[in-house]
């Protein structure tokens, strides 16, 4: 295993620094460290996070390789600076059994870019009636512990609470898409003056707002985690808000691009900016900003939702919701936080590594402490360039945008991922 010697780096926005990186750990650190035989990376300037760790990524394997592989997908992750994904359930098959939990993982051992940590799903096929078998998934060698039905939200409350309940015996969560059906039938985009404007049928802040209400109020009934996926409406964060107040276990997740691009997106009827939840109003976008300064958000998730040319490229009522989110997420939260990096490194390392129950991920670099992480360049612009980025798909709503931030190098249990801003394998 080759030592890495990196010089001059402010650890979390510290003061410059040396780090040792050696045996898959963090050797030491201080100024002016040698190491005979360790390559030197010269680091000035740039500043070392906790790897990433993604909560909310749609790898698409098994089923729609044409879109992402785990590969792809953990390659795209590297890149932005992700040490660790948690992959959505809704690939095809889903991944409501251990053999597909299983498959999933090994993908992504082989890989070796990332950890890929499966979700489970909540239900059989999604299909919102009969639990899986979220023990045996458990139990897998894939110890899921995040269970979700994400795609589809679990709509019937009585199955919401065997979930909830199910999974507290081994401490699991279960992850929330929250969005009452009966509410969004035939939605495009958010209800609201553009949509009306526009003449597109709307999916109202309600839909989701009621859900969250029901479920944390579930949640506190049982005594169990839950986890409030892409949190879109500033109602939404006053429920979540509340539910915190009262102790409730409940966390919850917002986007990149939920804090930055609004409903006005649609008025050019480009199928990229079709997304679920769907991108809400200018004061939704700043009750988010606030609530992620503030801890009523716990975390930024990208929802990286890879879709094919014919599924994106089309007529907008036709095309699938998402956009891809992997590599673009830490210039997002540069762009909507500034350099706050201890902020940046809770809402995208620490916290999300403790809801996932990633013990190695998500510490800070210290002697002892695992080496995944991650070393940006603040001072970097790049222009995104949709036929750049790794993933297979194209569906980023940034393209020709100039970001802030570049990530120069990952690495993953001490070996590089990235060096260079390019992949290594
Ligand atoms: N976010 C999306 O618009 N799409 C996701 C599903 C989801 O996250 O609900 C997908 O799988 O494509
Ligand atoms: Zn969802
Ligand atoms: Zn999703």
């Amino acid at each position: 295993m080759t030592a890495y010697l990196i010089r001059n780096v402010s650890v979390v926005g510290g003061a410059p620094t040396d780090l040792l990186i050696r045996d898959g750990v963090v050797a030491e650190t201080g100024a002016g460290l040698t190491a005979p035989g360790a390559t030197v990376l010269d680091a000035t300037g740039l500043v070392a996070l906790p790897g990433l760790v993604d909560l909310h990524t749609h790898l698409r394997e098994p089923g729609r390789e044409d879109a992402e592989t785990v590969e792809s997908g953990s390659r795209a992750a590297a890149l932005g600076g992700y040490t660790a994904v948690c992959a959505m359930a809704n690939t095809s098959p889903v991944a409501d059994t251990a053999g597909v939990v299983e498959q999933v993982w090994r993908l992504g051992r082989e890989a070796g870019l990332v950890d890929v940590q499966p979700i489970g799903a909540v239900t059989v096929g999604l299909a919102g009636e009969r639990l899986a078998e979220l023990g045996a998934m458990a139990d897998s060698a894939a110890r899921v512990r995040i269970f979700s039905d994400d795609g589809h939200c679990v709509a019937d409350p009585k199955l919401m609470r065997r979930a909830l309940e199910y999974v507290k015996a081994f401490d699991g969560v279960i992850a929330q898409h929250a969005e009452e059906p009966r509410l969004t039938e035939g939605a495009q985009m958010h209800e609201g003056e553009v949509s009306t404007r526009l003449g597109l049928t709307g999916w109202p802040a309600v839909a989701e707002e009621a859900i969250i209400a029901r479920d944390v109020l579930l949640a506190e009934h049982v005594g169990s985690r839950l986890h409030i996926c892409h949190v879109s409406t500033a109602g939404s964060v006053e429920v979540l808000r509340h539910a915190k107040a009262r102790g409730v276990k409940v966390t919850a997740e917002v986007t990149p691009h939920h804090l930055l691009l609004t409903d006005e997106k649609a008025t050019t009827y480009d199928p990229v900016y079709k997304v679920n939840p769907p991108l809400r109003t200018a004061a939704d976008v700043a009750a988010l900003r606030a609530a992620l300064a503030d801890g009523v958000i716990d975390i930024v998730a990208t929802d990286h939702a890879p879709h094919a040319v014919e599924d994106k490229e089309c007529e907008w009522a036709y095309a699938r919701p998402g956009m891809l989110g992997l590599e673009t997420a830490l210039s997002i939260a540069l762009d909507v936080l500034g350099p706050q990096w201890d902020l940046i490194a809770e809402r995208m390392s620490r916290a999300p590594a403790r809801i996932a129950g990633l013990d190695t991920h998500g510490l800070d670099p210290a002697p002892g402490v695992p080496a995944n992480l991650t070393l940006v360049d603040p001072a970097a612009r790049r222009v995104i360039e949709p036929a750049e980025l790794a993933s297979r798909s194209r569906n980023t709503p940034y393209a020709r945008m100039t970001l802030p931030g570049r990530i120069v190098a990952t690495f993953l249990r001490g070996e590089p991922t990235v060096l260079d801003g390019k992949a290594v394998k």
